[in-house]
């Protein structure tokens, strides 16, 4: 926690020193205020004394009351803005952080859990930031000033506070050590909570044509039960904390007018005014004191939620990305849109075994290298290696002749022109999904009509109401998976990359438009090295080089005709596509 709070900016260490002042002010005029009670109350009881004097005194107090207030307000004001901008600054570290991750740390966390850790555990710390700031700076302050104002008068009252204080912190002591580690579980039940609604949301058509809502729903319950029962049991031993507090409370101020009236009783008349008036005072200098430990008591019991959370964040915060950043930003050797894998290996973190083994291959500029191979057998992976998403357990993969580790991730990656499996497009405009990202050139409009063109999606493009203004929903909601894959296609070709990575990027497009595409890429960006992985032979059977997988083991290299000829797997993939005739 502590190491969070290091994160305060100087203007947040000028606003809690202010918050400071202002709060030695307000506990400066609370704790006035029962000497001018004590001093109404002297009036009160002395014979002859003026209207004048006792409203005097009684506007002093209100002047106190009303100016405690000001100062408390102004704490507020600065504890509010002190934690806004301290978890905006934690909030935007978090997301730089998650950014820098590579894809082994964000499934390490899981997307749930870092979501949960940007918002609802920033949010732990903040409003221990904004109440922390109030009653923990005031805490002490006030039970120290009130203890020094209560010293020498009565030991019995003295002694009597001081056995409220220690039942007040046996009463919060056990409340807190029983809900303690409850207030741990509770952030990871928030973390199941939100993977449960992530999962039904994002699914929600799958849910609802298998008829799977009371499925989904089950899983939900029990994710909140499970929230629900561990949030119940702890205010449940929470709630014994509240009147507990109360008890102790009113037995003090019992114990003081009962103190109070047996010291009265035993008094001479002179002595028995002052002790009237001292009992008064005491009475509510005994108040503050026990009023301090409620407010520490308020932390106590956001502290230990909160320290969980900061842990939560800090583990985040702490983690650095396995994929560390190379220095190279430019390949001096000539080579362009080179990519070549030597004796690259592969395992999945965690994983028993190699996904990928022993791979070697290369793919020169202008080149079409296709990877085919059965499900699961290793393509995607192989490709993701390229842009470094993950990096090869053995071997090298190389870039114009530089191992892809050596680059600047942003270097490497403004070489390359991707387009994922799933094709993913972000809110906004067809413009700002083709436009997007930046690799250094400039796109202008042109281009992006360009790039929709050589992707054959300027016929659905240009029927939008807006056209290339047209609006794409969260996720290309709005679209068809042909249309948003012909998008990720045309956002890849605005960039004019050195290298094409296509993921299985045209299986969502009919044979038709497919090889139009495919037409449009030769002729635009004939210079571009073409990686493809594809599940159709239609779709790969012109490709320069070939390389058929098997369970992550290269089963065969060459082209279409050759890998016909002496590659059995390529074979009876080829024959369960097309049939002689179609293959001859
Ligand atoms: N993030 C991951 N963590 C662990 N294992 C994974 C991960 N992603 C994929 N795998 C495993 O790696 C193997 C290869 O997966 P990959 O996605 O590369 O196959 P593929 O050939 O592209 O399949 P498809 O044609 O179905 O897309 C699979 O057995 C899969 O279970």
């Amino acid at each position: 926690m502590l190491k969070l709070f290091r994160k305060f900016t100087a203007t947040e260490w000028g606003l809690v020193g202010l918050a400071l002042v202002l709060i030695v002010i307000q506990v400066w005029l609370e704790l006035t205020m029962p000497s001018y009670m004590s001093e109404i109350t002297m009036l009160v009881q002395t014979e002859g004394s003026a209207m004048s004097e006792i409203l005097s005194a009684g506007g002093m107090m209100l002047a106190c009351a009303l100016g405690s207030l000001a100062a408390s307000i102004g704490t507020a004001i600065c504890a509010s803005k002190v934690a806004a901008n301290f978890s905006a600054n934690i909030r935007g570290e978090l997301f730089q952080k998650v950014q820098s991750f590579s894809m082994e740390e964000i499934g390490r966390f899981s997307n749930a859990s870092l979501i949960t850790r940007s918002t609802n555990d920033v949010m732990q710390v903040q409003m221990l930031v904004v109440l922390g700031m109030q009653m923990l700076l005031k805490a002490p302050i006030m039970a120290v000033w009130a203890i020094v104002k209560i010293s020498g008068k009565s030991w019995q009252w003295t002694f009597s506070t001081g056995m409220a204080v220690v039942a007040l912190v046996v009463i919060v002591g056990i409340c807190i050590l029983v809900a303690m580690p409850k207030f741990k579980k509770m952030q990871i039940l928030t973390d199941d909570i939100n993977r449960v609604t992530r999962e039904n949301l994002t699914g929600l058509n799958v849910v609802r044509a298998y008829n799977a809502e009371d499925y989904q729903e089950k899983k939900f319950e029990t994710a909140n039960n499970n929230l629900t029962k561990t949030q119940l049991f702890s205010s449940r031993a929470m709630s014994f904390m509240m009147p507990g507090i109360q008890l102790v409370m009113s037995g003090l101020g019992l114990a003081v007018y009962w103190i109070g009236a047996y010291l009265i009783q035993n008094a001479g008349a002179v002595e028995k005014m002052t002790l009237f008036s001292d009992m008064v005072v005491f009475s509510q200098y005994a108040m503050q004191v026990v009023m301090s430990f409620m407010m520490l008591v308020m932390i106590f019991i956001l502290l230990p939620r909160a320290s969980v959370s900061a842990k939560r964040i800090n583990e985040v915060l702490n983690t650095e990305p396995t994929i560390e950043d190379g220095t190279v930003t430019k390949s001096d050797n000539g080579m362009v849109g080179e990519v070549e894998f030597r004796d690259v290996s592969f395992r999945y973190p965690d994983a028993a075994d190699d996904v990928l083994s022993n791979i070697s291959f290369t793919a020169h500029k202008g080149e079409t290298v296709a990877l085919i191979g059965s499900t699961g057998c290793g393509k995607s992976t192989a490709i993701n290696l390229i842009p470094r998403f993950y990096d090869a357990t053995k071997g090298k993969v190389l870039v114009d002749g530089i191992d892809v580790r050596e680059y600047s991730q942003k270097a490497l990656r403004n070489k390359i022109g991707y387009v994922s499996q799933k094709a993913t497009l972000f809110s906004g405009t067809v413009q700002s999904n083709v436009n997007y990202g930046d690799n250094g050139k400039t796109a202008q409009p042109s281009d992006v009509i360009d790039a929709v063109y050589t992707a054959q999606a300027n016929d659905f493009v240009e029927k939008m109401e807006d056209g290339y203004d047209g609006y794409i929903a969260q996720g290309g909601a709005n679209l068809s998976g042909g249309q948003k894959q012909r998008l990720s296609i045309a956002r890849a070709v605005c960039r004019r990359p050195e290298i094409f990575i296509f993921d299985d990027s045209f299986s969502a497009l009919d044979y038709k438009t497919d090889r139009d595409v495919r037409k449009a890429l030769d002729k635009e960006c004939g210079g571009s090295t073409r990686i493809i992985v594809a599940q159709r032979i239609g779709t790969i059977r012109d490709a320069d080089k070939i390389i058929v997988l098997d369970e992550g083991k290269i089963a065969g290299m060459g082209t279409h005709d050759e890998l016909m000829k002496n590659c059995e797997v390529y074979k009876q993939i080829a024959l369960s596509q097309l049939s002689k005739e179609e293959l001859a």
